[in-house]
């Protein structure tokens, strides 16, 4: 998959394509239904297939009082892309100049100019340009005008309930890992890299890899999770605190993993954990022996989990 990220270098390409549009964020199972149908759609018409995304997620710029809105690091956005057999992909940072583009010009200059568009796909509530206003109604009045089939996909569900963005972000807002997972198609993963905390984790038995995270990868609802951490290609076992330390007065939200059977230092590192399930809320302790004998525990369930769900 050749990566692109600006529109110009790919209208040099000069090819036959089919472009699908979206902000994928979260890349679940409804945008990877649209992807899938659209690269199929695009080997029946031998045309090359482009994925149109953003770096950022536009409503961090129409809408900045939200926080933490990201369900997906841009990486594995790129990575869940090129598994679906894309050839394109490109990939912008959606600014102030795209905000302001009137949808019919942002389909004029931005897509056919330069290429040979022979397919559009889009969700059934894509929305772009500026104030929102274009959608596939207008994408179909274009269709005429520039010669282009329009794919429109129709919400996907899962046990009754639509796949989307806002839902999976729900989820994770309140614990529901699992629900989260069942629309996200996968466990719900965090990436980063390990950096020091306060040095207390190995003298508790229980070391814990800190994450940097960026504010708009924190919309996890704090506790104990059970999860699996991937390191250097190899899956471990793991358990996940996410919070405040309450026992020791944090402040700052913090991610953080012990790893089971592992012992190696990592600062510096990259490191990708999924949480599979949600075992309690974070608490406040009286003395460290009672947080040791409450981690004693978790990792028990923990273990127990793996036995009945997960074993690696
Ligand atoms: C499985 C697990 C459960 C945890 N639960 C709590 C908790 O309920 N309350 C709390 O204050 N800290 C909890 N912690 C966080 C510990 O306080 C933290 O790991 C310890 O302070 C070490 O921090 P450090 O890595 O910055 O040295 C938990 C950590 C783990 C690994
Ligand atoms: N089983 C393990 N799980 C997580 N980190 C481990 C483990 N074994 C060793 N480490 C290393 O120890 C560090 C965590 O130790 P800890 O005392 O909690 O320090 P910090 O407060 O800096 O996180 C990790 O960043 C990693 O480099």
């Amino acid at each position: 998959m050749l990566i692109f990220d600006s529109i110009h270098e790919i209208t040099e390409l000069h090819r036959e394509v089919g472009i699908v549009l979206g902000t994928f964020d979260g890349l679940h199972i409804g945008h990877k239904t649209l992807i899938e149908t659209h690269v199929a759609a695009c080997k029946r018409l031998g045309v090359k297939s482009v994925v149109f995304t953003y770096s950022n997620h536009p409503r961090e710029l129409t809408n900045p009082e939200l926080k933490s809105l990201r369900l997906i690091a841009v990486e594995e956005k790129i990575l869940r892309i090129e598994e679906l057999g894309v050839d394109y992909l490109v990939l912008i940072e959606f600014d102030e100049t795209l905000m302001s583009t009137e949808a019919e010009r942002f389909v004029g200059k931005y897509l056919i100019d330069g290429m040979d568009v022979r397919l559009i796909s889009v969700g059934f509530d894509f929305k772009f340009g500026r104030r929102a206003a274009g959608n596939p109604a207008l994408l179909q009045k274009l269709s005429k005008q520039y010669g282009y089939e329009l794919l429109v996909l129709e919400p996907v569900e899962i046990e009754g309930e639509k796949v989307s963005s806002s839902a999976i972000r729900k989820h994770l807002r309140h614990g529901e890992i699992k629900e989260a997972q069942r629309l996200l198609g996968r466990p719900y993963a965090v990436s980063g890299i390990i950096k020091k905390g306060k040095q207390l984790g190995r003298q508790l038995g229980y070391p814990t890899a800190n994450f940097m995270i960026s504010s708009q990868m924190t919309l996890i609802k704090p506790g104990v999770y059970v999860s699996e951490t991937e390191y250097q290609g190899v899956r471990y076992h793991s358990l996940t605190n996410v919070g405040y330390n309450p026992t020791f007065n944090q402040h700052e939200l913090s991610i953080e993993t012990y790893i089971l059977d592992f012992n190696k230092e990592i600062y510096g590192e990259m490191l990708t954990v999924f949480l599979v399930d949600r075992l309690r809320d974070e608490a406040h302790f009286n003395s460290v022996q009672e947080l040791v004998e409450v981690i004693d525990a978790d990792v028990a369930k923990a273990k127990r989990f793996y036995f009945d769900h997960r074993p690696l």
